[in-house]
């Protein structure tokens, strides 16, 4: 099968051929680089009027040679439909439409988030990975589980390549800023900023003001720029990490135009190389935006016959990798592997080892980090634990006695609960009963930051809340509504039937929350919140 695919969401115009029977990828791709400042969509799109004919037409002259007879040989058009700059998406719709119709052939309309994970499964082969996504318009880890992909964990505010030009722009640089911050790294010293993962959600805005800032006040650039990449990529190596946890999966693959830069990939092969895990990054022409992963991924789409109706190919510029109904993968594989199957422990940021009735927890540096940036969180958050874990039972929600702790070393010793942890015993009642101490803990003040059914250890009685190193004290009611998203997420992301599970947890937290009569944040609050977290558009 020979398949043209069209792509121009934001910057790249590319027009691409796939021959899956030789498995090449032919790609021509015209860039749109702005004079000054950012992406100007009206600019954008011009340059998408004018390029995509060029593109296209190079890409059939190509198909013409290498073709057995005369003509094209080609077997279907497909077209990045979303997410991405309407007025640019809609000349690539246009574009795409007409040649479908010229050559008589199917039209495929391709996710361009999922096409940017697809190209690194297709080429690495691993089954079912868990996928980070670091692009310039987003940054999310996704996992296939029961016909789509799931978000496991996302920005809360914008991508992680605009995150990075915002500051570029700050300074003066012209677009894009990621390979100038790369380049200017390497001769700066690490500068401290600030860290922030919930789970595995995190946000860009706190550091990336911290960073203008530091800048404005005279930190060397250098330095920002050391401190930016050394933050930011650790924050993402970190929350794959934790995915891998998760969902017991020992694969992981790299995508997005933010993946061509070398530390980011140094980080994330160390991390999977210390736990066991594949590690996989595509070549850099099929990281950033390209053709090649919407002709590769329409491939499989066209062979699969999920094919697009000219009248109903309208693009969508909001369009979410996890509305995507996934039709050309089997229903029964899963990025969430059995999590009673396992023997040892493996946690993200810690190793476990059972020692009779007690469990020690070390935070083990994390070479893959700076130096400095890994002995402050691990510091930061073995106190933290130490104190949130006794707090919450001292509110009355179950949680391990607390034995030693030694701060400098990362290690506290505690008192070994329950007999599974929650991921492998999912009840209604238990997730009902997580909301109630969730509930409890928000209404003393603090959250826990990162609740996944793996924090949660289960008996027959008793339901524990564990591992609080995330935790911090906030009345937010955003921060209350991120605990419950963060869980709920973990849910989506691994269980058969989540809906269930999730109705019950809710109800657990609404009937334990405080009213809000005396400054606590009122439950209808932070459910209406978390809506709002849920619903969120984050393509900025
Ligand atoms: C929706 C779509 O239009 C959008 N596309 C996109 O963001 O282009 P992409 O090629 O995936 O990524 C571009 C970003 O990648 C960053 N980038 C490129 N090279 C980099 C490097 N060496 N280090 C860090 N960032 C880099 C750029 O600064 C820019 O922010 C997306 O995928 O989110
Ligand atoms: N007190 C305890 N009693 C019984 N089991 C425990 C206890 N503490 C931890 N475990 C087990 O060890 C696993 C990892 O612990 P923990 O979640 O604290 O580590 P972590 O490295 O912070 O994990 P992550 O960051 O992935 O959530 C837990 O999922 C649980 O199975
Ligand atoms: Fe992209």
């Amino acid at each position: 099968m020979r398949i043209v695919g069209i792509e121009g969401t934001a910057w790249a115009a590319s027009a691409a051929l796939f021959d899956t029977a030789t498995d090449e990828v032919f790609i021509e791709s015209d860039p749109y680089e702005p004079d000054s400042g950012g992406i100007h969509p009206r600019e954008a799109a011009e340059h998408m009027g004018d390029a995509i004919p060029a593109v296209v037409s190079t890409v059939l002259d190509h198909a013409v040679e290498t073709a057995e007879g005369d003509s094209p040989e080609i077997d279907g058009v497909a077209f990045s439909r979303g997410p991405g700059l309407g007025p640019c998406l809609r000349i690539v719709g246009t574009a795409a439409r007409s040649l479908a119709q010229t050559l008589d052939v199917p039209l495929v309309g391709v996710n361009h988030m999922v096409a940017h994970l697809e190209i690194g499964r297709y080429q690495s082969g691993f089954d079912s990975p868990v996928c980070l996504n670091a692009s310039g318009a987003n940054a999310h880890l996704l996992g296939y589980h029961n016909g789509r992909y799931r978000v496991l964990g996302e920005t809360m505010d914008t991508g992680v390549g605009n995150a990075i030009d915002k500051f570029t722009r700050h300074v003066g640089w012209t677009h894009p800023g990621g390979p100038k911050v790369e380049r200017a790294a390497k001769d700066g010293e690490y500068h401290d900023l600030p860290y922030v993962v919930k789970g595995m959600d995190f946000s860009f805005s706190g550091i990336m003001s911290a960073a203008k800032q530091a800048s404005d006040d005279g930190v060397p650039v250098e330095d920002v720029c050391c401190g930016l990449q050394e933050t930011i990529f650790a924050m993402l190596t970190e929350v794959a990490e934790r995915a891998l946890s998760l969902t017991g999966t020992d694969e992981l693959v790299l995508g997005g135009g933010v993946g061509q830069n070398a530390r980011l990939r140094e980080m994330l092969s160390e991390m999977c190389d210390q736990r066991g895990a594949d590690f996989y990054a595509p070549e850099p022409r099929f990281l950033r935006d390209n053709a090649g992963m919407i002709a590769v991924l329409g491939a499989r789409m066209l062979a699969a016959g999920d094919v697009l109706p000219i009248s109903d190919s309208a693009v969508n510029p909001n369009y979410r990798p996890d509305q995507v109904p996934v039709t050309w993968r089997d229903d029964e594989e899963s990025v969430a592997r059995d999590p009673t199957a396992e023997g040892k422990i493996r946690g993200a940021e810690a190793t476990v080892t059972f020692e009779d009735d007690s469990v020690v927890k070390r935070r083990v540096p994390k070479t893959y980090r700076h130096a400095e940036l890994d002995d402050k969180l691990r510091k930061e958050r073995t106190r933290a634990e130490a104190r949130l874990t006794s707090q919450a039972r001292r509110e009355g929600v179950p949680t391990p006695v607390i034995r030693d702790v030694d701060p400098t070393e990362g290690v506290i010793v505690f008192e070994s609960v329950g007999k599974s942890d929650l991921a492998g015993a999912l009840t209604t009642e238990r997730c009902r009963t997580v909301g109630k101490h969730l509930a409890t803990v928000h209404d003393a003040g603090f959250v826990h930051g990162d609740p996944t059914t793996r924090n949660v250890r289960v008996d027959a009685e008793k339901t524990y809340l564990i591992d609080f190193g995330l935790g911090y004290y906030t009345g937010h009611v955003e921060d209350h509504a991120m605990d419950l998203h963060v869980f709920g997420q973990s849910v989506e992301g691994t269980a058969a039937e989540p809906e269930p599970l999730l109705q019950a947890f809710e109800e657990g937290y609404a009937a334990v929350a405080r009213d809000g009569e005396e400054g606590g944040g009122p439950d209808e609050d932070v459910l209406a919140r978390l809506r709002q977290v849920e619903g969120r558009g984050r393509y900025q």
